[in-house]
């Protein structure tokens, strides 16, 4: 452990020799000190100073004389340290300051029950207790354009300054905004809460942390803050609420929670406040292995993009870098990136099992591990790969990581396969799981195969009648196979409605181009496969149509949810035949639940014993859509993994409940896309 200070000014590295003689602290860095006790560590510290310039290095004392004595009285205090250190996230990028740094935490350090990574600091991660920021009142941060940028590059293992600009990921939604006011079609951002106020909610796990009820009651860093109101976050969403302080504890979770209810934030927000304020073990040095704290996975590579990009904007000038791998990209740019420095990795599983065996990523340093839209990570298509992600490399194990699941579908059965990745975890559901309610009206209509087209035609050209249809109003229409989804494209191009189509058989290159496409209102239609159905954010997407229902219940509900997002209404249209009877009686709860219309006729094909497809797969009955499966005696004691759930009340034991009702109807407000 080194006690130092980077070349200074004579004047204020004589004042800083004082001052350390009399406890000065500048902060504490604990890197580099795997293994150790945080407690033990108490009175050995770096410290880390503001160059002249805009970087911040960590240097040792014998550097910084010898640094000094190099550089002579007259050094400007920009001189270089002749070792390469490493720079915590939370201080990368930091321009430059006159001010001095403030004293660090005086917090008491933590006990250390996770071997290798510090001890989990009482109410924060279980990576030691968090190091207080630095006062930002002279760190200000993006007074110079792109923000400090720069990177961990791995070959040095020094802090490769001034190579990397962070570029602006706000910049697009700034002139998409200007844009759309100088068009004066800009929409209402502000999300509807009222929509959220009176959402269900429950909880069970041991020792829940309540709650928040602003982002102000959390302390995220004032970077991350700053972030959330250029989002223009106002208040944290009921998934935010009740998931932030709950990761922030450093539990392990599985959220349940409605489309499109920003769990996208609920998930990066810790994670990123985490890597900014926890302590950081020194990373190994392979010569092209990078060694990320986070590891986020999610099924498609639109939708790792699409974290990726949120993720960025959160990440802004936090100093914490977030770097996106999936298939059918280039792999050797994406390796370029990932050489420049990686914090949080967003990848699809297919993309980072190749990393992993080209030994370009390391799991080892693992953190936080998250997996959005868990339940589809996990189902068959999936699972192997993850097992082998998870398990089978060089991943921490679980209760030394911290693991949090989301989606807004969680049947029991993945729930269990769910519970071998978790540690005492807490079960959330936050809204009826399986639809974003009231805020979508669900029509089913009866309509023969032969038939879809024209009844298509029809939805469409009352749209187009009603003004809702182009930029503003988009409708995205799910089929079943790629080839149908060509053939619809085609002939409604023909019929005189742009369109285009996204599927498993496309260039990656054509995927992207063809969501550009759709989201830019050039063309307003999106035909498209289940590779669309999940987690996307389309802003906009007015109407969804299931011109082929899906087979799984669950589907239908993602599907949908690609509308009705953020408090905002969406319509949603499926096409009803024979050879849909076997969702019959889910979806007829489904929308029941959802207090929607459910058409007589479906109600009767729901009601058949033959055509109600069995078990209703929707996890847990009742009301809630989705319930912790800890909590449900059919699946036995013990679970997998040897957890006892129930002997020892360590999980499920507490179980809450809050439920405001549900409203119903279609809701003041909502509106047809097109009647
Ligand atoms: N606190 C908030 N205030 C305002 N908007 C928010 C807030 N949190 C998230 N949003 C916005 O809500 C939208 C939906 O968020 P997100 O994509 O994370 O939903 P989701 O729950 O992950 O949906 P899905 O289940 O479909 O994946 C996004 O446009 C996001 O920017």
């Amino acid at each position: 452990m080194q006690l130092g200070f980077p070349p200074t000014t004579p004047d204020l590295h004589s004042n800083i020799q004082r001052r350390s003689k009399s406890r000065f602290v500048g902060f504490v860095f604990l890197g580099g000190l795997e293994g150790a006790k945080a407690s033990d560590l108490k009175s050995e510290i770096s410290i880390f100073l503001i160059l002249g310039d805009f970087s911040i290095m960590p240097t040792s004392w014998a550097d910084s004389v010898a640094n000094s004595a190099e550089s002579g009285a007259s050094n400007s205090g920009v001189s270089r340290p002749t070792r390469s250190s490493y720079v915590p996230p939370h201080l990368r990028n930091r321009p430059p300051s006159s001010d001095p740094p403030v004293a660090a935490s005086s917090a008491p350090a933590p006990d250390n029950n996770r071997p290798g990574y510090g001890g989990a600091a009482p109410g924060g991660s279980r990576w030691g207790g968090p190091i207080r920021e630095l006062g930002r009142s002279g760190f200000g941060g993006g007074g110079r354009g792109g923000g400090g940028g720069g990177g961990w590059n791995n070959r040095t293992g020094g802090w490769d300054r001034g190579r990397e600009w962070e570029a602006n990921p706000f910049e697009k939604d700034e002139k998409d905004e200007i844009e759309e006011q100088a068009l004066g079609e800009q929409e209402n951002t502000g999300i509807n809460f009222d929509a959220y106020e009176d959402i269900p909610v429950e909880t069970s796990g041991d020792n829940v942390p309540p709650p928040v009820n602003t982002f102000a009651d959390i302390d995220l860093g004032d970077a991350l803050n700053k972030n959330i109101q250029r989002c223009k976050y106002v208040k944290p969403t009921p998934v935010q609420r009740h998931t932030i302080p709950i990761s922030l504890a450093g539990r392990d979770l599985m959220a349940c929670a409605q489309t499109g209810s920003g769990k996208t934030a609920a998930f990066c927000f810790p994670i990123i406040s985490g890597i900014m304020k926890g302590q950081v073990a020194q990373r190994p040095r392979g010569p092209r292995t990078v060694y990320p704290l986070a590891l986020i996975l999610s099924p498609t590579r639109e939708l790792s993009c699409q974290i990726h990009e949120e993720a960025r904007k959160f990440a802004y000038q936090t100093g914490v870098k977030v770097v996106v791998a999936y298939g059918g990209a280039p792999i050797n740019q994406q390796l370029r990136e990932l050489e420049r420095g990686v914090d949080i990795l967003v990848a699809t599983p297919g993309r980072l099992v190749d990393l992993l065996e080209r030994a370009r990523v390391s799991l080892q340093m693992v953190r936080y591990l998250a997996l959005d839209e868990a339940d589809r990570m996990l189902d068959m298509g999936f699972e192997p790969q993850i097992r082998r992600i998870v398990e089978q490399m060089d991943m921490p194990p679980r209760g030394v990581r911290q693991t949090m699941l989301f989606s807004a579908t969680f049947p029991k059965e993945i729930q269990r396969l769910a519970s071998d990745f978790l540690s005492n975890y807490i079960f959330l559901a936050v809204g009826r799981v399986g639809s974003s309610t009231d805020l979508i009206v669900q029509r089913v209509e009866y309509v023969n195969e032969s038939d879809k087209r024209s009844h298509l035609m029809d939805l469409l050209h009352a749209q187009r009648a009603n003004g809702t249809h182009g930029k503003q109003s988009l409708t995205l229409v799910f089929v079943e196979t790629k080839k149908g989804a060509d053939s619809l494209e085609h002939w409604l191009c023909l019929n005189g409605f742009p369109a285009t189509t996204i599927h498993g058989d496309r260039t990656q290159q054509e995927r992207e181009q063809a969501l550009r496409s759709f989201k830019s209102g050039i063309t307003p239609i999106l035909v498209a496969t289940d590779v669309a159905a999940r987690g996307l954010d389309i802003p906009h997407v007015a109407h969804v149509i299931n011109f082929d229902l899906p087979n799984d219940i669950d589907d239908y509900v993602h599907r949908i949810g690609r509308t009705g997002r953020a408090g905002k209404t969406g319509l949603a249209t499926a096409f009803f035949n024979e050879n849909n009877s076997s969702l019959a009686r889910s979806l007829a709860d489904l929308m029941g639940e959802a207090n929607q219309e459910v058409p007589a006729w479906l109600a009767r094909y729901a009601a058949r014993p033959s055509y109600g497809g069995g078990r209703n797969r929707r996890s847990g009955g009742g009301r809630f859509g989705g319930r912790d499966f800890r909590r449900d005696s059919t699946f036995g004691r013990g679970g997998s993994g040897g957890v006892d759930y129930y002997g020892r009340g360590n999980s499920g034991g507490g179980f809450t409940t809050s439920s405001g009702g549900y409203g119903g109807g279609y809701g003041p407000g909502v509106v047809s896309a097109w009647d």
